[in-house]
C-alpha cells in the first residue's frame, strides 16, 4: 500500500475514522441479494486522513494511489463525482489521502473515506446539503457510508441504513489485523451463512449479548482469521468486526490493551484505539463550525 503525506496545498484536512461492528446479526435476504442486518456501530479514534483543495476547473483529482484500486474506482473519487454531478457545482477538487486503515478489514476504511469526502466537499463547496441528503447519496456507494456521514454510534437495521443513535461505553479496543483480504460479497453469498437470526430489541442488546453471524463462515474460510481469534481469545473475549478480517477485544484502559498488543507476534499486526460515540470527523467539523 502506498502512503503519502498530505500536501501543504490542502485547505481542509479531515479524519476518516474506523468503525467496529460490536455485533452483527443477519435476519434475512432481500430480493436484490442484500441482507437484512442488525448491527451495532461504534467509531474508533483511529483512521485515515484526507486533505482537500477546491479547484475552479471542475476536475476531481485524487493525488494518492492505492495499490489495486484504479483512480476512478476509488470510493473517494466516486463520492466526489456524484456530489459534484448531483449538486450541479462547477467546482472540482484536489484530494490527498493518508491511508492507515487496512483494506478489506471490516473496519470500514473505504466507506469512511467516502463519507469524509462527502462532508468535506459539502463544506468546501459551500453546498449546505446536510446529513440527510449526504447519507442518502452515500448509501448508493456502500451500505456503511450513511453511519459515517451521521457520525453517531448507532444500532443499524435494514441493510445498515436505518440508524438509531445509541450511547455506549467507550472502552479501549485492541484490533488485530490478520493478513488476509476478506471479500464481503463472498461471505454474504456463502450457503452456510446463518440468515435467520430473530430480530432483537436494541435495549436487550445494550444489556450485553449478541454475536457476529459472519464469524463462523469467515473462520472456516480464512485460517489467518481463525488463528487470530484463537490467539487473542487467550487474553480477552474476541470477536470479528463486519465480515473481517479484523478481530477485536475491549479493555477498561489503554495500558491493558497495549500490554496484550505487545505480546502478539509480528505476523499479526494490531493497533489500540478508544471507542467513540461521536466520530472524530464530526468532532473536527463541530470545531470548524465554532471558528
Ligand atoms: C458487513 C458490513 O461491513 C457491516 O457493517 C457492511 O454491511 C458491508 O458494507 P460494505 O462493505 O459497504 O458493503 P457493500 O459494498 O455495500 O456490499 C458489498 C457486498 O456485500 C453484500 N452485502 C452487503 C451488505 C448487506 N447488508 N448485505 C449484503 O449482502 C453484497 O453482496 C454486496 O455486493
Ligand atoms: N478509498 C478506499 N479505501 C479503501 N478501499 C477502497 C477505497 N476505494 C475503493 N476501495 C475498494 O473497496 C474495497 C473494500 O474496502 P474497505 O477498506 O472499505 O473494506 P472493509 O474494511 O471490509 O469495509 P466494510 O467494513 O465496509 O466491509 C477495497 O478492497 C478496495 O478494492
Amino acid at each position: 500500500m502506498t502512503t503519502h503525506a498530505i500536501s501543504a496545498d490542502a485547505e481542509l484536512i479531515l479524519p476518516a475514522p474506523a468503525k467496529l461492528n460490536l455485533m452483527l446479526h443477519i435476519l434475512g435476504r432481500r430480493d436484490d441479494g442484500y441482507h437484512e442486518l442488525q448491527t451495532l456501530f461504534q467509531f474508533l479514534d483511529h483512521g485515515d486522513e484526507l486533505g482537500f483543495r477546491s479547484r475552479e476547473d471542475g476536475v476531481i483529482r485524487l493525488h494518492t494511489e492505492i495499490d489495486g484500486v484504479p483512480h476512478d474506482s476509488n470510493l473517494i473519487v466516486r463520492a466526489a463525482r456524484q456530489l459534484q454531478r448531483q449538486s450541479g457545482t462547477r467546482l472540482g477538487a484536489d484530494i490527498w489521502l493518508n491511508k492507515r486503515l487496512p483494506m478489506g478489514g471490516g473496519i470500514g476504511g473505504g466507506s469512511s473515506d467516502a463519507a469524509t469526502t462527502l462532508l468535506g466537499l459539502d463544506h468546501l463547496w459551500q453546498l449546505a446539503w446536510g446529513e440527510d441528503r449526504l447519507a442518502a447519496l452515500g448509501l448508493g456507494l456502500g451500505a456503511d457510508v450513511p453511519v459515517f456521514v451521521r457520525g453517531r454510534a448507532a444500532f443499524a437495521e435494514g441493510v445498515g441504513e436505518k440508524l438509531t443513535p445509541v450511547e455506549l461505553p467507550e472502552p479501549w479496543f485492541l484490533v488485530a489485523i490478520p493478513q488476509v483480504l476478506v471479500s464481503t460479497a463472498e461471505v454474504f453469498s456463502d450457503p452456510e451463512l446463518t440468515r435467520d437470526t430473530p430480530p432483537i430489541k436494541v435495549r436487550s442488546l445494550l444489556e450485553g449479548g449478541g454475536r457476529n453471524d459472519c464469524q463462523p463462515v469467515v473462520e472456516k474460510r480464512y485460517s489467518a482469521v481463525r488463528n487470530a481469534l484463537i490467539l487473542l481469545n487467550k487474553f480477552v473475549p474476541t470477536r470479528l468486526t463486519g465480515t473481517g478480517a479484523c478481530v477485536f477485544g475491549s479493555f477498561p484502559n489503554r495500558d491493558d490493551a497495549d500490554k496484550v498488543a505487545r505480546q502478539l507476534p509480528a505476523t499479526l499486526p494490531s493497533f489500540v484505539a478508544q471507542g467513540a460515540n461521536v466520530s472524530m470527523l464530526h468532532r473536527k467539523l463541530q470545531e470548524l463550525a465554532r471558528k
